[in-house]
């Protein structure tokens, strides 16, 4: 390298130097306000951008092109890649592109909740579970843009467990479908930079997956895990029972990455690839009775028609994806009767929901300097680190490290080598704006969760999120009414399992954790102990007594934001992911997940994109356009 290089950490230094006295005092306050506006930053950046969108000339008339992709998520966006490089195709998104933002991985956290990016879904008022919820709703995030909730997800890139998939191939009755089968298609987009079995992983794909730079206390965690007796395991990698490690994101040089930049991005600039943005698809088109040929969507107050010569694929989301089948006739035939809604297939579409619920055991106050205090440790130097470097506290999307493992509900099922819990650890206190983001993004009452956090606020800390990740409690998705714009009704019936096996989980995991939190070495160093406030609404009860913690799970338990199942393979569609009783259709997203996996859901909802494309292509092979 010449001696005159001009190097990140040149540039960084000088810049360090002279600025961090005068900006470092306002840093702060800045970073608040940054954080307390992205509503009017959002709904600002949107609009500008709605109305650019709008005065392009783009047609008007009908148009026809060999595959329609509604929904541009984690599985559309990895659809339209695959496919536009042999077929000419229309990918159709709500929403827009991502937001600047979004692409940080320590502040795309925040940026949901608003109606730009996300859905803003709510359950109907649950029973048993979110309690604490204002109106005991809880609050459904699903992303709304190029990159769906791939876009404001916690990217935590976690496959599954090998039970999981040969429980699909069991269920589907089709082996391609077990964990041996589904590998290679997770391995095919991934490009993995870590430790590990190398026949495990994927390498040269266009999905970078690494650790970030910053890991914080993550491997505190882990090796206060082995101290219970769980092994340090690679979780993508050869098959495991149980384990625990730092976590994997979908991440390059501190830019998020799933699914827009890898997938889409690059697709861009291929003529074979139409995106239309704020495209809101309201139903199917079908000719010979059953013969998918096209949708129907509004853009810009029009309402327009495309046509497929080959195929539509719906990849609109676990929430999206029922609602656009029923409205087209595909869903259980006396609900859609009873909606006006001509029944062309009777498939029992929006049941089968499941999702992942998980206690918020948060804070751990810590007597040491370990954990991230926002006012302390977000410095000008961080946030330079990131912008240079792509480094620093920025890089990390929140969560540290995690594991898996079986409670004795599991085991006395004969079921101990397929892990019924989750941890997931942030080496995160709360700061002072913690109790209005929480309450938020939960849904919770901000006055409880301020008081909730008073002796928690500023200090070192740190929280864990208790999830069961088998549930048994199953729900449903149906639509409010006729018109597209209506809302859907979500029951996802948390903890409503006859048994209580799923509450009787979640109590084990939560003592687990406590343990783990209190009671091991590593932690017991850092003088590691749970807040000293009682949980509002469990008050009456003796602090830290087995009725407290039955109540503060009943109440403090938040959706994990893993909801699937509800165009499921063998019910609604085909282990192909063709829709039963119709043609030219497919499903191609979480919907299609006939059991949701262990884990966070987006690396299994990519694998199965990927997958799906590839059965297309196989189909289609002998018509490319592209050759
Ligand atoms: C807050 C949050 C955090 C999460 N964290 C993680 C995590 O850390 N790791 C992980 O693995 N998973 C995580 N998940 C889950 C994961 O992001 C999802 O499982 C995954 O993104 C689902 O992909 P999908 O393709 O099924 O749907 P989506 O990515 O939601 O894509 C659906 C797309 O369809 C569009 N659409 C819907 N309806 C229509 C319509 N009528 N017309 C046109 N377009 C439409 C939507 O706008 C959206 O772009 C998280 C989810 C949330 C909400």
């Amino acid at each position: 390298m010449s001696a005159l290089a001009i190097t990140p950490d040149l540039l960084l230094d000088p810049i360090r130097l002279l600025l961090n006295p005068f900006i470092q005092p306002i840093f702060v306050p800045v970073l608040y306000l940054v954080l307390d506006s992205f509503a009017f930053i959002l709904s600002s950046w949107f609009s500008a951008d709605r109305v650019q969108d709008e005065q392009r000339r783009e047609p008007l008339q009908p148009e026809t092109y060999d595959f329609i992709i509604v929904g541009a998520g984690s599985a559309g966006a990895i659809v339209a890649n695959r496919l536009s490089r042999n077929f000419r195709v229309l990918l159709l998104e709500a929403g827009s592109d991502p937001h600047p933002l979004q692409y940080i991985p320590g502040i795309g956290q925040f940026i949901y909740g608003f109606p730009e990016v996300d859905w803003q879904h709510k359950t109907v008022p649950q029973k048993f579970a979110s309690l604490n919820s204002i109106n005991q709703q809880s609050s459904w995030t699903a992303g709304r843009g190029l990159g769906g909730t791939g876009n404001i997800n916690l990217m935590i890139h976690l496959r599954g467990h090998k039970r999981d998939f040969d429980n699909w191939a069991n269920l589907t009755g089709d082996p391609s479908w077990s964990h041996e089968g589904v590998v290679p298609f997770f391995k095919a987009h991934e490009d993995y930079n870590g430790p590990g079995d190398e026949r495990y992983h994927g390498y040269g794909g266009d999905l970078r997956i690494e650790a970030p730079d910053y890991v914080g206390m993550g491997y505190d965690f882990v090796r206060a895990a082995e101290e219970l007796g769980y092994k340090n395991v690679d979780l993508n990698g050869a098959p495991f029972t149980e384990g625990f490690d730092i976590i994997r994101f979908p991440i390059k040089r501190g830019v998020r990455q799933a699914p827009y930049k890898a997938f889409l991005e690059p697709a861009l600039p291929r003529k074979t690839l139409t995106v239309r943005r704020y495209a809101h698809v309201n139903r199917i088109l079908f000719k010979d009775g059953n013969v998918a040929y096209g949708v129907q969507y509004d853009r810009h107050g029009r309402t327009l028609t495309a046509f497929a010569s080959k195929e539509v694929i719906i990849s609109a989301g676990c929430m999206g994806t029922p609602k656009i089948l029923m409205l087209s006739g595909i869903g259980p035939g006396l609900h859609l009767k009873n909606l006006g809604i001509p029944v062309i297939s009777d498939v029992p579409v929006g049941e089968n929901l499941q999702d992942h619920i998980g206690v918020y055991l948060s804070y751990f106050t810590l007597e040491q300097p370990r954990s991230v205090v926002l006012e302390r440790d977000l410095t000008v130097t961080e946030f330079s680190e990131w912008v240079f470097k792509g480094t620093g506290i920025l890089s990390s999307p929140g969560s540290q490290a995690t594991g898996v493992f079986s409670s004795s509900l599991a085991k006395a099922r004969g079921e101990a080598d397929w892990p019924d819990l989750q941890f997931f650890f942030f080496g995160y206190a709360a700061f002072q704006n913690s109790p209005k983001h929480v309450s938020r993004l939960f849904n919770l009452k901000e006055d409880e969760i301020t008081e909730y956090y008073k002796t928690s606020i500023g200090k070192d800390g740190a929280h864990v999120i208790v999830t069961g990740s088998r549930p048994f409690s199953r729900g449903y998705i149906r639509l409010g009414g006729s018109s597209p714009y209506d809302k859907i009704v979500i029951e996802p019936n948390y903890l409503a399992d006859p048994g209580d096996v799923d509450f009787k989980a979640l109590k084990e995991g939560v003592q687990k954790a406590l343990e783990l939190m209190e009671n091991t070495e590593s932690f017991k160093r850092m003088g590691s102990r749970f807040n000293n406030v009682s949980l509002p609404g469990c008050q009456h009860l003796e602090f830290r007594s087995d009725p407290y913690w039955e109540c503060f799970i009943r109440r403090f338990s938040v959706t994990l934001h893993h909801p699937g199942g509800t165009a499921a393979m063998g019910t609604v569609v085909t282990p192909e992911l063709k829709v039963i009783g119709v043609q030219n259709l497919r499903v191609m997203d979480t919907s299609v997940e006939p059991q949701i996996p262990i884990t966070n859901t987006q690396a299994s909802t990519m694998m199965i994109a990927e997958k799906g494309s590839f059965m297309i292509l196989e189909q289609w092979k002998d018509n490319k356009i592209v050759k």
